[in-house]
């Protein structure tokens, strides 16, 4: 399948950033960047900066996403947030497993799995991050890590569920770091995750799957990185912040 033909997503992860109030000034700086955007733009922002983003972003093509949800529907679990929850205000999407959930908070492939198959019951899309750390890709085991990450995340989604799914990957060494994965490393472990993916569902499941990559993707280095012709789009934390900066991710994105 063309490339152009797949959804171009933009999503910015503003991870543990932005009060309510800065939330409120920062989409308010982002709605204009998607009008008429070549691409999907998703904003995934604090559980607290939901309601005020969703209020801004209300009537435009800016998607709304939170960072994690968890995978019972309710009960105990003093502090955590579920998926029929995020749904029920709106929110259309949700980042599940990215790595510092896994690298801080314990999650495992398991859980990824667990909180994928609650955010699908719940409605919601989910953005699956994958990813090897430095030590895994200098031990040359970058393809077989990614593609049992991807395998066991998308355990029992169905064919028609998966179309709710984006992957997202993230090698854990360009995140935060300023050091990008080039466009060659960067588009061959899509591939890899589009490979993947043909295999548990045929190829044009996996032709229509939208593949981001994210890891210090910047307003410079974003047009390459997008032009590749398995990268489909951004998971942008850094930048993201940044209207200006977006603002030519989003743009490299359309063209
Ligand atoms: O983790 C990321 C997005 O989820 C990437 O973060 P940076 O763009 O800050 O490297």
């Amino acid at each position: 399948m063309n490339k152009k033909l797949r959804k171009a997503v933009i999503a910015g992860n503003w991870k543990m950033n932005k009060t309510p109030e800065e939330a409120k000034k920062l989409v308010g700086a982002i709605l204009p960047l998607a009008k008429d955007a070549g691409c999907e733009v998703v904003v995934c922002v604090p559980y607290v900066d939901l309601f005020p983003v969703l209020e801004a972003a209300k009537g435009s093509s800016v998607g709304v996403g939170a960072q994690n949800c968890h995978w019972a529907p309710s009960g105990a679990f003093t502090g955590e947030v579920s998926a029929p929850m995020l749904a029920s205000m709106g929110v259309q999407y949700v980042i599940i497993g990215h790595s510092e959930r896994r690298t801080y908070f314990g999650e495992t492939d398991l859980t990824v799995n667990r909180r994928i198959r609650a955010a699908l019951d719940g409605g919601l899309s989910a953005i699956l991050c994958v990813g090897e750390s430095l030590e895994q890709r200098e031990q040359g085991i970058t393809s077989e890590l990614v593609a049992m990450q991807t395998k066991i995340a998308l355990g029992g989604v169905s064919a028609e569920e998966l179309k709710r799914i984006i992957i997202a990957y993230e090698p854990i060494w360009a995140i935060g770091t300023g050091k990008t994965a080039t466009a060659e490393q960067a588009n061959e472990v899509c591939a890899t995750i589009r490979a993947t993916v043909a295999s548990l569902y045929g190829s044009s499941a996996a032709d229509a799957l939208t593949i981001q990559y994210g890891g210090s993707m910047n307003a410079k280095n974003a047009a390459e990185l997008l032009a590749q012709p398995d990268v489909d789009g951004g998971l942008i934390g850094g930048a993201s912040l940044k209207p200006d900066d977006f603002a030519q991710i989003i743009k490299a994105a359309g063209k």
